[in-house]
């Protein structure tokens, strides 16, 4: 980030803004103070200077035409130049959107920082990062703006990955409250980018109120299969939920996508308090769900900012996401009770739409009983047949009437949460317990094998769909719901795991336990007798209180 760039924007916008305040609306929720309250925020915490910072560049018309018409560039080209009356009669033409003889070229500097976050990314400047942008992107169309976005930053950045990096497979997982209907329909028909939303829905009545927001629009031609989108039909929607449509749906399809980029959509008016989202979810969510993405595609992962207007759960959401990045542990989650029946009829409904195209979703037997569930497992149940569906369906609009009102008070008074927790990471990471005679290797400390403890072994999956059973859907939520103090993991030469699944399972089970991990691996040496040696990977710190066995 340029720090004088916001300077010369706040001084030269700010009298455009009072007199244009004058002759129409300006935006009450995409304001500056989401960039200025989230970047102070990285520096209070002290991760801004655990970052590097990328200088921004303006997108180029080359790299803006990677998604969007020329005319449309033309037109836009023009605003900077327009009168006042021009501005408004060109604002008018889109919805939720608002032009300022600015806006160009900061829309040109926030599709042009995702890919200097790309290029630091896949040159592997650095591992992963944030590009904390405004205007946000994932509404805008090929020859349309629209809800506040002007250039799609995160559609660009995934065409200009392909075309400049050679990336063969794209997973774009927007988060953001609102569906990304222009990131939909840039891939649609295209199998090298799958597109996964969530957004707050309810059955077509919330906006941009598109039919093709539904969990049946499943792509087109080429990319049936590629765009998954998950509807929230109620608020109120809570950590369980968002786990659960994680780790029953997005992560199964991405380990089965396997791509080689992961760019996220990191919208944070999904954390509760936003005016928009109205849902429930804390900001250390984000944490979590960072952590389960950067395990995919070799760790690189581009979070890209679209909304988030709370200024409060804002920057916190944006902390959790940035110390995550860094690696830190996840902080334990807060109450995790299961998903609510709304969600579990969407996540119905999704995988239902999608099993004829994912090997992961086809042969998982766990689906749910909606009425019994009380867990962030899924029961084994029978398939529901589609008219049960419906009929749940319209159980659940007759609830919601029911429950609106009592929403609508509740969701009056202001939200309040606790503050997310403080994460420490200690400065040694990992320690690796040795016999004696062996060395420690670099960056590893020495333990006194006097404070080793005793594991369980893990016998198990070692194919990318038994992986998916076996982890994704039964371990990952277990583990979650269990919220234990300490994993003990462990692996035999003939345990049948392969590295792969190994590294996985590993790095995903770290976003349990605040990363408390031990980890035993046994290895078979040649000596006369035939004893063994066994090896611990020691990762772990902190109070202990539960501990959890595989
Ligand atoms: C980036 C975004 O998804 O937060 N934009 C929301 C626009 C809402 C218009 N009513
Ligand atoms: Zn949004």
């Amino acid at each position: 980030k340029n720090n004088n760039f916001y300077h010369n924007v706040f001084a030269f916008s700010a009298p455009i803004l009072l007199c244009l305040y004058y002759f129409f609306p300006v935006c009450k929720i995409e304001v500056p103070e989401r960039l200025t309250v989230s970047h102070e925020a990285l520096i209070k915490t002290g991760l801004a200077d655990r970052c590097i910072s990328v200088p921004v560049r303006e997108a180029t018309d080359a790299d803006i035409l990677l998604v969007h018409s020329e005319e449309y560039l033309e037109a836009v080209k023009k605003t900077p130049y327009m009168t006042l009356e021009d501005l408004q009669e060109f604002t008018l033409q889109y919805g939720d959107v608002y032009f300022h003889p600015n806006i160009y070229h900061c829309a040109k500097l926030a599709a042009g920082a995702a890919l200097q976050l790309v290029d630091s990314v896949m040159t592997g400047k650095v591992r992963n990062g944030m590009a904390l942008v405004r205007p946000p992107g994932h509404h805008s169309m090929r020859s349309a703006a629209s809800g506040f976005c002007v250039f799609n930053n995160v559609a660009i950045a995934a065409q200009y990955a392909k075309q400049q990096y050679g990336v063969k497979r794209v997973l774009i997982v927007d988060w953001d409250v609102h569906h990304g209907q222009g990131v939909q329909y840039c891939f649609e028909d295209d199998p090298s980018v799958l597109y996964f939303s969530w957004h707050r829905y309810e059955h077509q009545k919330f906006w941009p109120q598109l039919k093709e927001s539904d969990y049946n629009s499943v792509g087109k031609e080429k990319g049936a299969g590629f765009n998954i989108n998950v509807p929230w039909n109620k608020v109120g929607m809570k950590n369980s939920d968002y786990l659960s449509v994680f780790c029953h749906i997005l992560l199964p399809v991405a380990y089965e996508f396997s791509p080689d980029l992961v760019l996220v959509c990191a919208g944070f008016d999904s954390a509760i308090g936003d005016p928009e989202g109205e849902m429930c979810a804390s900001p250390d969510i984000f944490a979590h769900l960072t952590h389960l993405l950067m395990n995919l595609a070799g760790g690189k992962l581009c979070a890209v900012l679209e909304g988030g207007y709370n200024l409060t759960s804002l920057p916190q959401s944006v902390c959790q996401t940035v110390q995550t990045l860094l690696g830190d542990p996840a902080p334990r989650p807060a109450n995790l009770d299961g998903p609510c029946e709304s969600a579990l009829e969407s996540l119905h409904c999704v995988r239902s739409a999608h099993r004829q195209y994912w090997s992961c979703l086809k042969h998982m037997t766990f689906i749910f009983t909606a009425s019994s569930n009380n867990s962030l497992l899924l029961s084994p149940a029978e398939l529901p047949t589609s008219d049960v569906t419906t009929k749940r369906i319209k159980l659940a609009e007759e609830e919601e009437d029911k429950l609106k009102k009592v929403e609508e008070e509740k969701n009056a008074e202001e939200e309040v949460w606790p503050e997310p927790p403080k994460r420490v990471a200690p400065a040694v990471r990992t320690a690796l317990v040795l016999p004696n005679d062996v060395a420690c290797p670099d960056g590893c400390k020495h333990v006194n094998t006097s404070q080793v403890c005793l594991l369980v072994l893990l016998q198990g999956c070692s194919d990318v769909s038994g992986f998916a059973q076996a982890v994704l859907g039964l371990l990952l939520p277990l583990g979650y719901e269990y919220d234990p103090s300490l994993v003990l993991l462990a692996r035999t030469p003939d345990s049948g795991l392969c590295d792969s699944v190994w590294q996985q399972l590993t790095g995903l089970l770290q976003g349990i336990a605040q990363g408390h991990t031990l980890v035993l691996m046994q290895v078979r040496r040649r000596r006369r007798g035939g004893s063994i040696s066994v090896y611990l990977l020691l990762h772990f710190w902190g109070g202990l209180d539960r501990w959890q066995v595989f």
